[in-house]
């Protein structure tokens, strides 16, 4: 037996960080930064209008009241996307548009709503400081600031900031290409009838979300049969298009457990009881160069698999720290027992009342019982020396993606 962190620690060291690749803004959703992105200008670039209005000179205004207003010839229009303005003098102003350069000479807006909307000239009922409604050249972003650091996630906000700084393309760890395959002869395809002795896949479709989830692309295959030749050759297949290979079933100590069988024999994939419930045994190696992880069928066994092992290891081949699910502190609503030496992994309810989590335990913590995993948020994880832990006891929970 072997430790969920020795087991973990062993699959880091040999998982690849994804070569960058150069892809257009949209393709790069979601994928990871590897370069800094200085801005080549300041953001704005020039000054310009906050507000639909008038570009004036401030001292012009100072005086303007209801009862009072100042009235000014107006020169003419300025909009958005107009270049060479001409200046403005005291004693004259310009219609101007959101997002329009101020002109030289001016230096406040007047929105429309404090004037009489004059179009040959215009009276203005309110005075503004020096500044009003303008938005200053660099006060978003300065020229030369680096506006996105290697290692971040592309969200939708940043890929618009390298756009606003424009950027076409960028360079990105690509998200991993993660080929998802179960095995069993038990097996069909959801939407066909079962006969006799026969489930429905479900490991695949879960785990191909969870690649996802993680950040990766996953590719589910047709699930394979329990027969080495075949599943030797599906995977051999796959490698082409694969960064990373993750299979369910065929790992314990089954006679038809052939996933373990046919890999053993290349050498290269090794497989180890873990100590940790569920999820004990576990494969992991590189097959051709491409890491290759076999997590056992159980359902909640390959869950929590991929969460503990695959998904660490996607983050890291995306050059992100192979931190885990996102983890609280929760205070246990009841007690819990946990056997002695395994790191223990139970489906939770999490809440949050007056300023603190708790979280219960689910009903059903049978690795086979999908139903408590999929009404659960939380994954509590008692850590190996822990026994008996009343319940007000604090416990280390994992936030399940929601
Ligand atoms: N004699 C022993 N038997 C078992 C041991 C052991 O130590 N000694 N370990 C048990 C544990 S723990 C686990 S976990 C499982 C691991 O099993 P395998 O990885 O070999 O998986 P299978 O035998 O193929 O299937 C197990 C179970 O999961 C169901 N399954 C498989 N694939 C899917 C799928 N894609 N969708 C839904 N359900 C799936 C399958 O029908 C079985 O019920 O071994 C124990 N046995
Ligand atoms: O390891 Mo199995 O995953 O306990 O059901
Ligand atoms: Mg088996």
């Amino acid at each position: 037996m072997r430790t969920v962190d020795e087991h973990l620690a062993d699959i880091l060291d040999s998982v690849p960080v994804l070569p960058p690749l150069d892809l257009a803004l949209l393709e790069a959703q979601g994928a990871v930064l590897a370069e800094p992105v200085a801005a080549p200008v300041p953001l704005p670039p020039f000054d310009n209008s906050a507000m639909d209005g008038y570009a004036v000179v401030a001292a012009d205004v100072a005086g303007a009241s209801e009862s009072s207003p100042v009235e000014l010839p107006v020169i003419g229009d300025i909009a958005a996307g107009d270049s060479g303005v001409s200046a403005i003098r005291p004693g004259l102003t310009a219609r101007i548009m959101t997002g329009a350069p101020v002109p030289a000479g001016a230096d406040a807006v007047i929105p429309v709503e404090w004037t009489d909307g004059g179009t040959a000239t215009v009276r203005i009922v309110r005075p503004a400081p020096p500044g009003n409604y303008i938005r200053r050249a660099g006060e978003d972003v300065l020229s030369g600031q680096v506006v996105a650091e290697p290692g971040t996630r592309l969200n939708a906000p940043r890929l618009g900031m390298l756009a606003a700084v424009g950027r076409a393309r960028v360079v990105v760890r690509p998200k991993p290409r993660v080929v998802v395959l179960s095995t069993g002869d038990e097996l069909r395809e959801p939407g066909t009838p079962l006969s006799p002795g026969q489930i429905w896949d479900s490991n695949s479709f879960m785990l191909t979300a969870a690649v996802a989830e993680a950040g990766g692309v996953g590719y589910r295959q047709a699930k394979v049969d329990d027969d080495p030749a075949k599943v030797l050759e599906t995977l051999r297949d796959q490698l082409m298009r694969a960064d990373a290979i993750v299979t369910s079933g065929g790992v314990s100590m089954g006679a038809r457990d052939v996933v373990k069988e046919v890999l053993s024999a290349t050498g290269t994939v090794a497989f180890h009881k873990v100590a940790m419930r569920p999820g004990k045994p576990q494969g992991f190696g590189l097959l051709e160069g491409v890491p290759v992880f076999t997590l056992p069928g159980n359902p909640v066994s390959a869950y929590v698999s991929f969460q503990v092992f695959v998904r660490p290891a996607l983050r890291a081949m995306q050059g992100l720290p192979p931190e885990p699910l996102p983890t609280v502190s929760a205070m246990l609503t009841e007690d819990v027992r946990s056997p002695a030496g395994l790191r223990h992994f139970l489906r939770g309810r999490l809440t949050f009342e007056r300023g603190r989590y708790a979280v219960t335990p689910a009903e059903g913590q049978g690795s086979h019982q999908l139903g408590s995993l999929s009404s659960a948020d939380a994954l509590i994880a008692l850590a190996e020396d822990a026994e008996a832990l009343p319940a007000g006891s604090h416990v280390e929970v994992m936030r399940m993606p929601s």
